[in-house]
């Protein structure tokens, strides 16, 4: 069973169909990193999954409820977190925590707390004379306690400082543990690395691509060689031949060439050129990003 199956979903800002026929899967106990460019609907995508923004197509299916369950029913297993954190302007950390007690079922008091003491948010001062970090901590704090089994989390370390970044990814981690799920956006692609299991790339009104990342690190992989001597003439084209071989660049003696598929026919055209080193590198996420969604 998947936490989050999202069928054929369009939507619309006015006249402008922002998503197209999109589909989507978080599976249970997966954190699944929603990656698209700025306005390639990432937010749009999150609200219409909880009836936030209205779909004009498709389905959605939270954990094990019905597609057309009702909004308030799902938002009481699936939280979202907007960008920035939204929260009760007037009201402090400890009245949040009292209201999401008497809202949600299975509100968890000590996790709510636990985690806005471990983010430093001060429990006894108005949202609004918070800061934009401590905000988003509530926020946070918040959507942790309220005890959701799946967590839409829109740019969640936005504002977090480095050390409330590493704690954030530890939180969540835990809580996919314990077989819970998360959706996330963000657009600091090394972060997602150490966040999430999982990447969807939003592109054109549509998720082009679902992949686990080890699988994306290791689908491509850099090989760079030093060689003994410059590579001899004729041998650069002879390599950008050889199966698997997608890019190719040389330095001096240094010739990096990403390759995907099996590495052995390149490896083999390597060994020849005899080199002192061989080194394997995955390909960053950022370099499969650009790929993938047209960035450089
Ligand atoms: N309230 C609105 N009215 C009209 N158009 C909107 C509205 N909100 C968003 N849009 C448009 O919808 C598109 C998708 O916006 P959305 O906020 O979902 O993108 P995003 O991927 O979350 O972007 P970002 O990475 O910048 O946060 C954008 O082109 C945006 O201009």
């Amino acid at each position: 069973m998947n936490a989050l199956t999202v069928k054929e979903l369009s939507a619309r800002h006015g006249r402008r169909l922002i998503l197209n026929d999109a589909n989507l899967h978080v599976p249970l106990g997966s954190i699944t990193a929603l990656l698209g460019q700025n306005g390639s609907g990432k937010s749009t995508l999150m609200r219409s999954v909880l009836g936030l923004h209205r779909r004009t197509r498709g389905t959605v299916q939270v954990l094990d409820l019905p597609p057309g369950a009702a909004p308030a029913l799902t938002r009481q297993r699936a939280t979202f977190v907007p960008t920035g954190g939204a929260v009760m302007p007037g009201e402090t950390a400890h009245t949040h925590f009292a209201f999401g007690a008497r809202l949600y079922p299975r509100w968890q008091s000590e996790r709510a707390l636990q985690t806005a003491r471990e983010l430093h948010v001060p429990l006894d001062q108005r949202a609004d004379q918070l800061s934009t970090g401590q905000r988003m901590g509530l926020a946070l704090a918040y959507a942790l306690g309220s005890g959701a089994e799946l967590l839409l989390l829109d740019e969640p370390t936005n504002g977090l400082d480095p050390d409330h970044r590493t704690l954030l990814a530890q939180l969540l981690a835990a809580y996919a543990a314990a077989g819970n799920s998360v959706l996330l956006s963000s657009h600091v692609l090394p972060e997602i690395e150490g966040l999430a299991d999982r990447g969807a790339f939003l592109k054109g009104g549509q998720v082009i691509l679902e992949a686990e990342l080890d699988d994306l690190r290791t689908r491509h992989v850099i090989v760079q060689a030093i060689l003994p001597d410059l590579l001899p003439a004729g041998h650069l084209e002879r390599l950008r031949e050889v199966s698997g071989v997608e890019s190719l660049d040389v330095q001096g003696r240094t010739l990096t060439v990403l390759v995907s598929g099996s590495r052995d026919p390149l490896l083999q055209a390597v060994t020849a050129l005899r080199p002192i080193d061989v080194q394997f590198k995955p390909r960053p996420l950022a370099e499969a990003y650009a790929a993938l969604l047209g960035t450089t």
